[in-house]
């Protein structure tokens, strides 16, 4: 039996953290960002922890150096500690979960929303679709697996939980976003039902293109990430 009181005389993992930032492509789809560190493959933003580093520390650092993201706060989504994950030896990763719209992440062009703009950053950070992120490694992909897991399941129950909108929205605007989360389309009356509870009407109307002005609305709820979920890390799927 080790003494519990001496800590060298236990095998230590390493911690990394892993960051799926997601972001929901209009027309194309929900997307992960990856970064290329010049030699080898393409991965989601991560590192082994640095000394004496926290974990939010770790994540701000790899977003910022790896993802060009500054001024992010992720929130955890699950821990990988399956023993064999990483080749190089036994390392448990905190992952992540952060969405952005394209803007956000810098990728602005209306026609090629998913494309870094910049050729030479192109070759360091891309936008995937979520359902064909086979270039990533296994555990990386279960990452991104559980990710969009937790982000359909709170779109289900929350309008707009990551405030992508602007803070007036229209039903039409909110639901166009719902579908590119979860992938499908969406019956418009059971979605309103399920909605309207959590919205408040301004009492204002936005125009979109040639049909009547809708109505719009701003959210009841709050961020609700925190608060959800919690525990679910999309096993059943
Ligand atoms: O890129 P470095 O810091 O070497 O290693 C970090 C990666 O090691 C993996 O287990 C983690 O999933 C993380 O992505």
């Amino acid at each position: 039996m080790p003494d519990s009181t001496q800590l060298t005389q236990f095998p230590r993992p390493s911690v990394a953290v892993d960051t799926a930032v997601l972001c929901p492509v209009p027309g194309r789809g929900l997307h992960v960002l990856l970064t290329h560190p010049g030699d080898g493959v393409w991965q989601l933003p991560g590192s082994i922890l640095r000394p004496q580093e926290r974990l939010a520390e770790a994540v701000a650092r790899c977003l910022r150096e790896k993802a060009r993201l500054v001024d992010r706060a992720p929130v955890q989504l699950h821990v990988f500690d399956q023993p064999d994950r990483d080749d190089r030896g036994w390392v448990i990763s905190v992952a992540h979960l952060d969405v952005l719209s394209t803007r956000d992440v810098g990728f602005g062009d209306a026609s090629s929303p998913e494309t870094e703009p910049d050729p030479q950053d192109a070759r360091r950070r891309k936008l995937a679709p979520v359902h064909s992120v086979r270039e990533l490694s296994a555990e990386h992909q279960e990452i991104v697996r559980v990710a969009v897991h937790r982000l359909r399941s709170l779109h289900e129950r929350t309008p707009d939980p990551f405030g992508l909108l602007p803070d007036e929205f229209s039903l039409r605007q909110l639901r166009e976003l719902h579908e590119i989360v979860s992938g499908e389309n969406l019956q418009a009356d059971t979605f309103r039902r399920t909605m309207l509870p959590l919205l408040a009407p301004t009492g204002r109307a936005l125009t979109q293109g040639r049909g009547r002005p809708a109505q719009t609305f701003t959210r009841r709820s709050e961020l609700a990430l925190r608060s959800d979920g919690e525990g679910d890390q999309g096993r059943e799927t």
